[in-house]
Formats: C-alpha cells, sequence, structure tokens
C-alpha cells in the first residue's frame, strides 16, 4: 500500500520565466494539463484561487479553447470578510479578472455566504460545511484533496490568510479558520488551513517582481525559519511548484528547473 506516512514531501520545483507574460502563457499550459488529468480521472477539477496579483496572473485562460468551464468547480484559498463586490474581496478581484470573462456556471464558483459576515465562527464553519459537501466520498479522506490550489506569498512570507507567528500556522484539525487580526488589513478574513493546502495534488506559487526575491530566497534556501510559505509541504504524491519571474529568482541559490508539461 501507499502511504503518505511513508514518503517525506518531494522538494518544491522552482521554475523561473523570463518575464510575466512568459509566466501567464506558461501557467495557463500547467491548468490546462491538471484540469484534463482531473476531468479524465472524475469529471470535474476542484481548483481553490487566492487573491492579491493572482487572479490577474489567471489571463491565459481567457478565450482558450482547452478550457473545460462547465467541469470547474472554484473555491477561495483564503477571503476577506466583506460583502462580494467590495473592492477588497478576493472573489470580486477575480470575477473582474476571469469569471465576467469566461463562461463559468457562477454555481461552481463557491463564495462566502455574505448573509454571515457578522460571524466569523458561522461564516467559516458554513464555508468548511460547503467543502464536506463537495468533497464527501464513500473513501472520505480526513481532508479535502484539491486537484490544484493557487497560491501567492506577501513580503512578510504570508500565503492565504496565514500570518507568521500566527497561533492557525499550528491548526490540524480544521479546514476553514477565521482570522480577525490579520496585520494586513482587511483585518477579518476566512482561510483555508495548512493541512487543506497540503492535501492537494497540485500546489503553485505564483511570485513576481524583485520585492519578492529576499523573501523567496529565506523561503526556498532556509525553509526551516517556518515562515508560513515555507510549510507548504504537499503531502505524498503532491507536488509544490514555484512559478516566478527573473526577478523575483534573483537572490535565491535553490536550483531551478526549465519548464515542461
Ligand atoms: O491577503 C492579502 O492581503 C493579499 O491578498 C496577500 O495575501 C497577497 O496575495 C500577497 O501579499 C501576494 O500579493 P501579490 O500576489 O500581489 O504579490
Amino acid at each position: 500500500m501507499t502511504s503518505s506516512a511513508h514518503h517525506p514531501p518531494s522538494a518544491p520545483i522552482l521554475i523561473s520565466f523570463d518575464n510575466s507574460d512568459v509566466l501567464v502563457d506558461s501557467l495557463a499550459q500547467f491548468i490546462v494539463k491538471s484540469q484534463k488529468e482531473a476531468i479524465d480521472k472524475k469529471g470535474k477539477f476542484t481548483v481553490a484561487l487566492s487573491g492579491g496579483s493572482l487572479p490577474k496572473m489567471l489571463r491565459g485562460l481567457i478565450d482558450n479553447p482547452s478550457v473545460k468551464w462547465n467541469k470547474w468547480h472554484v473555491f477561495y484559498v483564503d477571503e476577506r470578510v466583506v460583502p462580494l463586490d467590495h473592492a477588497d474581496s478576493n472573489h470580486r478581484a477575480c470575477t473582474e479578472a476571469l469569471f465576467s470573462k469566461v463562461p463559468i456556471p457562477s454555481d461552481n464558483v463557491y463564495t462566502l455566504d455574505p448573509e454571515l459576515l457578522n460571524d466569523l465562527e458561522e461564516l467559516s464553519d458554513a464555508y468548511e460545511k460547503i467543502l464536506i459537501r463537495e468533497f464527501a466520498q464513500k473513501d472520505s479522506a480526513r481532508f479535502p484533496i484539491f486537484d490544484l490550489i493557487l497560491l501567492g506569498m506577501g513580503p512578510d512570507g504570508h500565503t492565504a490568510s496565514l500570518f507568521p507567528n500566527h497561533e492557525l500556522l499550528n491548526e490540524d484539525d480544521r479546514w476553514v479558520a477565521y482570522v480577525e487580526d490579520s496585520p494586513k488589513p482587511p483585518p477579518k478574513r476566512i482561510t483555508l488551513t495548512f493541512p487543506v493546502i497540503n492535501h492537494a495534488s497540485r500546489i503553485v506559487f505564483v511570485a513576481v517582481g524583485k520585492e519578492k526575491a529576499e523573501i523567496l530566497k529565506q523561503i526556498l534556501d532556509s525553509p526551516e525559519t517556518g515562515l508560513p510559505s515555507a510549510r507548504v509541504k504537499p503531502v505524498y504524491p503532491g507536488q509544490l511548484y514555484w512559478f516566478v519571474d527573473e526577478a523575483a529568482a534573483a537572490k535565491a541559490d535553490y536550483p531551478k528547473t526549465p519548464f515542461k508539461l
């Protein structure tokens, strides 16, 4: 029997692109390949998206005939606790950058419940229940297994709404948790937890620009610092990729791998 207990996580794969346009194109190809494998296996594609600059990095999916939008089931890695049309909403950012431009059924995009914004506990429980419903299988795993999770990294090494030195870094039970004290505004968020992120089949961090160079070096060359982005270590057989541009990769000594599908 293949057991994750007997396999250490595989090392992250660092892919550095000449510029962000090449990255965008390659990321779209990578996503399409993940989508095809998932649909061939189980007829749908489950993906979790982040905010920040990530939604715009998905522009290679627009007008792309290989994308089977009706098979996509989209969740948010984290979400700011604001109305869905608020300027801070990750759902709004993804809608403006992507969903408004492609034929994805709106029922396949799982947002937070806008009726529950005043109760963080209920709000995160409700999102967890959606995940339980959508991922429940006969052989129900302890954690959901996303086909693909796309992450960004903040300049402090945070990812999702998992911030340095926060108690949530040690959450090992819940699937969705809430944050009331995010050091970056807005303070209230909900977030997938590390065990959920780490159970995904594929995880891709996207990081571009020279502002990311120092922190990327720390995450890849000194992962033992335990910064949130260094805690993304997929459970076997999951694989973690870093899609970066040359500016972001400039300081890291970590070996680079050429992009291939
Ligand atoms: O939660 C937030 O306040 C931001 O959305 C943040 O998590 C962002 O995603 C990262 O800082 C990476 O940002 P970029 O992808 O824009 O560099």
